[in-house]
This record gives C-alpha cells, sequence and structure tokens, in this order.
C-alpha cells in the first residue's frame, strides 16, 4: 500500500510562479452552479458546551445535521486556545520551511505516512492542486516519528496536544450521536475499542494559489472513510465546498475558532444509512495559499465495518454487508480519491449511496 510519488505543487509555485500549470493537473473548468435553497445557504452550528450538558435543542440539530447535512460548525469544543492557536502557527511553520528540510519526512515508497500526496495510483491520473502530511497518531504505539517534524521547534508536542484534544471532541460527539440514536452512549465508540480507542490519522495540507484557480482542484470530490473527521482552517482561507441533495456545490466558510466536523462513510455504515457521508471538495485560491487540518476517527484496524445490530431489525433491511475496516482501509487506498468508493465493497444496492 502506497501512493506514488510526484512533485511538491508549492515548490512548483515557487519555482515557475503560480501561473505554470503542468496537464497533470489541468481539469475541465469547474462550472457547476453553486445554488443553495431558502434557509440552507449555511452548515448547521453546534455548540459542543450544550451538548455535553445534555441540552435537548443542540442534541436535535446534532441528529438533523447528521441526517441531512453530513457536516456542521462546532463551536465551544473546549479545545483550550492554545492548543489551537500552537498548532496553527506550528503547521504554518512547517509549510514555510525549505523544501529540502520538508524533504526529510517524505513519503517512502509503499507507505502513507509522511509528506507527499495520498492516492496517487498511476501515472496518467489527474492531480490535485496540494501537498499533504499523513500521520498516524493514535494508537499511539503506532506512531512513525519519524514522518512527524521536529522541525519547527515545537512541532510534534503541539500536534500531540492538538490530537489528544480532538479525540476527546470526538469521543464527545460520538456519544452525543449514539444516544440521539437511541443508543446507548457508549455503543459507537464501544466498536472501536472504548472511548479514546480506535485509529486516529492526521492529514494537513497546502493548497498554493493556482493563477488558473478554476482549472485545478485542490481535493478531488470524496467522502471520508472514518465515523467523524474534525476539520481545522488554519490560515482563514476558505475553499471547502460539500455537496447538497441537489448535486450543488455549497461553499463553507467556518466561524472563526470553530471546527468543521463531517460525518464518515464508517458511520454511515454503523448508522445503516441514517447518518450521512457527504462528498466535499476543495476548491485553490487565485492568490492566497491555504491551509488546513483534518483529523480523522476511525475504528481500529481489526474492527468490522458493517450495520450495528442495534440499528438494523433484520439482515434484510441491512443497506451494506461487513468487512474487516483493515481490508476496506487497503481498497481505499489502492484507488484515486473518488466519491463515496469506500463504500462500494460493501454496498448491497449498487446503484444507490
Ligand atoms: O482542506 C479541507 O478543508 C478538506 C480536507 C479534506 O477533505 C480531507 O483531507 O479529507
Ligand atoms: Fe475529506
Amino acid at each position: 500500500m502506497g501512493s506514488l510519488p510526484v512533485p511538491s505543487v508549492q515548490a512548483m509555485v515557487a519555482a515557475n510562479g503560480a501561473a505554470h500549470v503542468p496537464p497533470r493537473y489541468l481539469r475541465p473548468t469547474h462550472d457547476e452552479v453553486v445554488v443553495a435553497a431558502a434557509g440552507e445557504s449555511e452548515i448547521p452550528v453546534i455548540d459542543f458546551r450544550r451538548l455535553q450538558l445534555g441540552d435537548g435543542e443542540a442534541l436535535s440539530r446534532l441528529h438533523i445535521a447528521c441526517q441531512d447535512w453530513g457536516f456542521f460548525q462546532l463551536i465551544n469544543h473546549s479545545v483550550a486556545e492554545d492548543v489551537m492557536e500552537t498548532m496553527k502557527s506550528s503547521l504554518q511553520g512547517f509549510f514555510q520551511l525549505p523544501a529540502e528540510t520538508k524533504k526529510q519526512f517524505a513519503q517512502e515508497p509503499g507507505q502513507l505516512e509522511g509528506y507527499g500526496q495520498l492516492f496517487v495510483v498511476s501515472e496518467d491520473q489527474k492531480l490535485d492542486w496540494a501537498d499533504s502530511l499523513y500521520v498516524h497518531s493514535q494508537p499511539s504505539q503506532d506512531r512513525k516519528l519519524r514522518f512527524w517534524p521536529d522541525q519547527p521547534a515545537g512541532f510534534r508536542m503541539a500536534l500531540d496536544r492538538y490530537c489528544a484534544a480532538v479525540r476527546d471532541v470526538a469521543d464527545g460527539l460520538l456519544a452525543a450521536m449514539a444516544s440521539n440514536l437511541g443508543l446507548r452512549r457508549d455503543v459507537i465508540t464501544g466498536r472501536c475499542g472504548g472511548a479514546g480507542g480506535g485509529m486516529q490519522m492526521v492529514r494537513m495540507q497546502c493548497y498554493p494559489p493556482c493563477a488558473q484557480a478554476d482549472k485545478v482542484v485542490g481535493i478531488s470530490p470524496h467522502s471520508d472513510a472514518d465515523l467523524v473527521t474534525i476539520l481545522l482552517q488554519v490560515n482563514g482561507v476558505d475553499g471547502l465546498h460539500i455537496m447538497r441533495n441537489n448535486g450543488a456545490w455549497l461553499p463553507v466558510s467556518p466561524l472563526e475558532g470553530a471546527f468543521v466536523v463531517n460525518v464518515g462513510d464508517v458511520l454511515q455504515v454503523f448508522t445503516n444509512g441514517r447518518y450521512r457521508s457527504v462528498e466535499h471538495r476543495v476548491v485553490v485560491d487565485g492568490e492566497k495559499e491555504r491551509l488546513s487540518m483534518a483529523t480523522f476517527h476511525c475504528p481500529s484496524r481489526n474492527a468490522v465495518v458493517g450495520p450495528l445490530s442495534e440499528t438494523v431489525a433484520q439482515e434484510v433491511d441491512a443497506a451494506y454487508g461487513s468487512r474487516d475496516y483493515d481490508e476496506l482501509l487497503k481498497l481505499f487506498f489502492a484507488k484515486k480519491l473518488d466519491g463515496k468508493s469506500f463504500l462500494d465493497p460493501i454496498k448491497k444496492n449498487k446503484t444507490s449511496g
């Protein structure tokens, strides 16, 4: 399992300018119209503190967000200001390092972790206009510290603290979701080895500016192969679009200090489709570099991914089969990023999402 090596987009832009776009990055101009239905121009905003207090209104907003949107913003999320700020400045510092320094943390052949790009499986596929740094952060004994930058100073500590804090938020959300589904609060986290269990991966992304921004894509449309993703906009440059039910792309513009949270494919399967993972993409800015950080919360490798018995009355009602998470991940990373393809191997009705 690995991803083919590709040039750093940031280095390419530094050398040739933002106007130079090699054919491997050129796509048909994105001309999809962004049309939001009345009252649907913003993703829901959920207050984490209220969820933790068991506030009925906040819980019901969360339930609707997971069913109808697959995305929401999370405010009052309890992650300390200095943890957030140190993470942001460390990540900005990392991407500002000279190309040669960043290469010390480069992916190795056959590996996914490290500085490089993911989902590149053939020489002729189109490439995304981004560089990424991808690491496994939990379980902590699986960390490969050679891919954890020790520059700028304090980066590792910042990432360690951020990941632990975000893990707690994810566990809190999964507990609230379980209770919204009429399950015991620990049913979802229990499938992942208990609260704080399961795997956590982090993908830090740099999207350099591009003079032909409408002809490149920062991240191709996809859904996430996890339970829940917590996304941090690092430098205030927008670019995330989510797909609405009518097929239109809706731009997301996060509130200062908020997280953007999305339902992943595994949660869609666990809930037998009640909660939906939603396709999203990133578009690139014409002038400004964009930085973001996605933290993925996943079951453990050997967990079985299939509808929870608590969510399906009978086997006939199950929209998905079951398979080991490890196997599903291998299939996922062996292909290019392509819509909701993670679900293909276990989907029963091949025509529905
Ligand atoms: O950069 C973003 O805002 C989104 C990143 C994303 O979707 C991902 O890494 O899966
Ligand atoms: Fe994503």
